[in-house]
């Protein structure tokens, strides 16, 4: 009951949102020598929504990520981010489009020599000239906001654990304030319960701060209690964006061994437990 009426919410919610894109990519290509990674692919994300992006090893999720935020020049294909077409910006547009949006790169990717506040403050130095004072207050919400300790914030990336560099980088990622976030595996590594945490932070993030989330994942749970819709990606392309529902019931080899797996029906039966 609770379940269908969950599912119910999410579908209707779905489709509030389904004219309003975040990311349109339209007959993307990209191409290594002779590996073709993409070939017309299509998505969409939409606005609010936490879209999860799967897909076998190696069937360019990460290129996908670096195609849409700037860092990867797709061969052919139009990419827009909030209805600007990424390839017509000129660099002083690209950096105001890249304060609009967070990214968490894999294990968190902070930056070594510099304490989590340090980190945290790197985006701020590059688009305001703020009062140490200040810088340091921002950088203290962002902490918090992500579920940190105060005591976190002087502490150098190789003195915390797995989950807190998780947790920095979103902070790192959050320091702008973006309407866009993109996480690439945010959860890979972590024990259970932490990835469990991970997951519940975000979805309490994208309600408080209405937050769009493109999220790379093999992480089942994640998949079950976390996205609103699921990109398929496969024969170099996205083959399919839907509910979990729509994808347990597709017929696709890849979707089917991935979608009814024993991992998938464990995450299946520890959501049903949950609600
Ligand atoms: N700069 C590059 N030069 C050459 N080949 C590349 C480059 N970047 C990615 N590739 C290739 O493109 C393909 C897709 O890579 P990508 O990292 O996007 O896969 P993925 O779906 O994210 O994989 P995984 O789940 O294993 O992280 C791979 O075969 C990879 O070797």
């Amino acid at each position: 009951m609770v379940q269908d009426m969950i599912i119910k919410d999410r579908a209707e919610k779905a489709q509030d949102h389904a004219d309003d894109c975040v990311i349109k990519v339209r007959g993307l290509h990209n191409q290594f020598g002779s590996l073709v990674v993409h070939h017309d692919l299509d998505l969409d994300v939409r606005r609010g929504e936490i879209l999860g992006v799967v897909g076998g090893s190696g069937t360019g999720k990460s290129v996908l990520l670096q195609s849409i935020i700037g860092l990867h020049k797709p061969n052919a294909g139009k990419i827009e981010v909030a209805e600007r077409d990424q390839a017509l910006l000129s660099d002083e547009d690209k950096k105001a489009a890249r304060r609009e949006w967070g990214v968490l790169f894999q294990e968190g990717a902070l930056f070594s020599s510099l304490t989590v506040a340090q980190n945290v403050q790197v985006p701020l130095r590059e688009y305001f000239d703020l009062s140490p004072r200040l810088m340091n207050e921002i950088a203290a919400y962002k902490i918090a906001m992500v579920g940190l300790p105060a005591h976190a914030g002087p502490k150098y990336p190789s003195e915390l654990s797995g989950g807190m560099k998780r947790r920095a980088g979103l902070a790192r990622a959050l320091a702008l304030d973006p309407d866009l976030v993109f996480l690439d595996e945010p959860t890979a590594g972590l024990d259970p319960i932490g990835a469990a945490a991970f997951d519940q932070m975000i979805l309490e993030l994208r309600d408080t701060l209405g937050l769009t989330v493109f999220l790379i994942t093999h992480d089942m749970d994640t998949l079950f209690t976390s996205c609103d819709r699921i990109a398929v990606l496969a024969e170099r392309k996205v083959i399919i964006t839907g509910t979990i529902e729509e994808l347990l019931a597709f017929d696709h080899p890849w979707v089917r061994e991935y979608f009814h797996g024993p991992r998938s029906r464990a995450a299946q039966k520890a959501r049903h437990r949950a609600e």
